[in-house]
């Protein structure tokens, strides 16, 4: 029978503003509907653009390999299974998640999609997904790594987010006040770090070591002490602070123009100042998730 008052089915969302995702060339984006949007690169799986509040806030050297041959010099690079030699193969698309108002696009990376070379340098049997997410608020990448051998093995993880600043002058670091630090420009001697607001003044390359993951660290204005980015992490015990200053930023050939590295910071989640150990068949899982300009 014909009803003339016809009940309108359950509403689903269908018509609601949904995440949207493109791939092109080498790249995969998602966009929010409230403008928020990420860029992964497919090679590394590097993310390569944050926007947020309608502002970029990542840095990318003007002077970045974007073909493959070099790991990308900005960014959010990963870096696994150890740090000094960035990861250096190509990420394949595992899978896209839809979830409310956020978006998660997952990399896979297992032995057996590595070249002849880089199966001699580690020759173990590792299953990777490495996870970004954009919501509104946040950007947040984690790694699981998998255990798929028979036999034990070490690795270190890094998420080297390269952050695009206005100055460097301008911003301070805080969250480090009396953490135990290594600082790579001075002979990897260890140190305690006295200061509330890091100032950076200089050539910077230290590893900041056990940390609480839960406790934020916070990259915050000079001026008016406002946050300007805030990290947390999973899992990830170790901040590494870099910037490479005048001289290095020059005699980097992949780093553009000489005075960007006074519009970036990288504050780095890892796990590098020892080494994860992973049983057989077991799995491990960390992160960072970033807010910015809270
Ligand atoms: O040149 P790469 O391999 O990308 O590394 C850049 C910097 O990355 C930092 O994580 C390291 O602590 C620095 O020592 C290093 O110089």
């Amino acid at each position: 029978m014909d009803r003339s008052k016809k009940p309108a089915a359950i509403g689903v969302g269908a018509s609601l503003p949904q995440p949207s995702i493109a791939i092109k060339d080498n790249t995969i984006s998602a966009s929010l509907p409230s403008g928020e949007s990420v860029t992964i690169h497919l090679y590394g799986a590097t993310v390569t653009s944050w926007k947020a509040n309608g502002q970029e806030q990542l840095f990318v050297s003007q002077k970045a390999h974007l073909d493959g041959s070099k790991p990308i010099r900005g960014g959010i690079p990963l870096v696994f299974p150890f740090l000094g030699k960035s990861s250096s193969e190509s990420a394949e698309t595992a899978g896209q998640e839809k979830a409310d108002l956020a978006v998660k696009l997952d990399f896979g990376l297992s032995h057996t999609m590595l070249t002849e070379e880089f199966r001699k340098a580690w020759p173990l049997e590792f299953g990777l997904v490495y996870s970004v997410t954009l919501t509104k608020d946040t950007l947040e990448t984690s790694l699981q790594v998998r255990n798929e051998g028979t036999q034990n093995f070490e690795f270190q993880v890094l998420m080297h987010t390269y952050f695009n600043i206005d100055n460097i002058s301008n911003v301070r670091v805080k969250g480090l006040d009396s953490k135990t630090y290594v600082d790579k420009t001075r002979n990897a001697t260890s140190h305690t770090e006295t200061s509330a607001a890091l100032a950076i003044t200089e050539e910077t390359d230290r590893v900041y070591k056990e940390l609480d993951p839960a406790v934020p660290v916070i990259i915050s204005s000079a001026d008016d002490d406002k946050p300007i980015f805030s990290l947390t992490r999973k899992a990830l015990t170790d901040v590494v602070v870099w910037n490479p200053w005048i001289e290095k930023a020059k005699g980097m050939a992949d780093f553009g123009p000489d005075e960007a590295y006074q519009n970036m910071l990288c504050v780095e989640a890892g796990a590098v100042s020892g080494w994860q150990t992973l049983e057989a068949g077991e799995a491990w899982e960390g992160g960072q998730i970033i807010k910015s300009r809270l």
